[in-house]
């Protein structure tokens, strides 16, 4: 009953689309690139291809806070309406694709910010995760969490070498949702995903390669985005319909889960970051990262130092 209702649902949202198309999409075309509200998403369609280039551009780590997530759920919708040829979701950073949730609208919330955070955050999960066009990630950088959630809502990923991706919440004393397992349960095998998961574990990238988390490696970025244009081509010839329909029925099940189950999911979250072990840890985490910021160029200094020791011993 429920899944030829969500069907029938998705059937008439997919004919629509493509009953608007042209029009819309000729604007954006014309225009080539559209910039969201304090450009915190970038846009840019591929004339050739009809592709777009979604790049989160919220320095300096793309960590997911209400406005930037208000922003990408709006773009999503535009993608959608102007009936997408495919999306390809990247960074403007060039060492992190997404440091995942802002923890500071985790960290002693204003209840009334984080409802709209939290509600934002399941909208652009439910968007992108059951999206009618076709998704692929540039990961041109480290995507622990949120970052790594957004990943693997797409249907291919490609990744530059030596960064991390997983979803590291245990680690930070969180319990990932249950539509974060979902979809990591949805990308790499059932066993892996429950000691991944149990594990926080981040994954670099062969690593992440070998378990199926990621699709493929890149040199850089233009060649990341390169190669996902080469994924999304593949759908050319593929009836969109029958594309769309079969991704989103693949997907339903997750995706009506957390559709009936919205306020309870808010609720849980609510208990969850209101918990003083949950506040402890994010406290202790955000000092951390504090510091770690902080003690960077003395680091820095150190690697220099030891470098200029060790050339001086080899030339001795
Ligand atoms: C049964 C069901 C229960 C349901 C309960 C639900 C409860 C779920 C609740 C929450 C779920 C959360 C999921 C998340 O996404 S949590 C976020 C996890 N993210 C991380 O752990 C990443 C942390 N960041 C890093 O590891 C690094 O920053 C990295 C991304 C690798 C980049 O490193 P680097 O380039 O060296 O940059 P810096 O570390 O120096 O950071 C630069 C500045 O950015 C700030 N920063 C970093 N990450 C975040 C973040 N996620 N949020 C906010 N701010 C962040 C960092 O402090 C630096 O700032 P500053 O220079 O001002 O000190």
């Amino acid at each position: 009953m429920l899944s030829s209702k969500f069907i029938h649902a998705f059937t008439r949202q997919i004919y629509h689309t493509n009953l608007i198309t042209s029009a819309t999409f000729n604007v954006i075309k014309k225009h080539n690139s559209t910039h969201t509200k304090n450009d915190l998403v970038l846009v840019d369609v591929n004339d050739k291809t009809g592709f777009s280039i979604v790049t989160l551009n919220r320095p300096p780590v793309n960590s997911l806070n209400l406005e930037l997530l208000s922003a990408f759920s709006s773009v999503l919708d535009d993608l959608h309406k102007n009936n997408s040829r495919g999306m390809i979701l990247t960074s403007s950073s060039s060492t992190v694709f997404s440091a995942g949730l802002d923890i500071n609208e985790l960290y002693k919330p204003d209840m009334d910010r984080v409802r709209k955070f939290w509600t934002s955050l399941q909208d652009c999960w439910i968007k992108l995760y059951g999206s009618s066009f076709p998704t692929a990630a540039a990961i041109n950088g480290h995507a622990p969490a949120g970052g790594c959630l957004f990943a693997m809502c797409c249907e291919y990923r490609v990744m530059l070498p030596k960064y991390t991706i997983g979803l590291n919440e245990t680690q930070l004393g969180i319990v990932a949702p249950t539509w974060f397992m979902a979809t990591m349960k949805n990308t790499i095998p059932l066993r892996q995903a429950e000691l991944a998961l149990t594990l926080g574990k981040m994954f670099k990238t062969d690593d992440a390669l070998k378990l199926g988390l990621i699709d493929e490696i890149a040199e850089n970025k233009e060649d990341a985005i390169h190669k996902c244009e080469i994924f999304l081509k593949k759908y050319q010839k593929i009836p969109q319909t029958a594309r769309a329909l079969t991704k989103q029925s693949y997907r339903k099940n997750d995706i009506m889960e957390l559709e009936n189950n919205r306020e309870a999911d808010l609720q849980l979250f609510f208990l969850a970051i209101s918990d003083p072990r949950v506040q402890s840890s994010l406290g202790k985490y955000v000092a951390f990262l504090k510091l770690k910021s902080r003690m960077k160029p003395i680091l820095e200094a150190v690697k220099f130092l030891k470098g200029i020791f060790k050339s001086k011993k080899k030339k001795n």
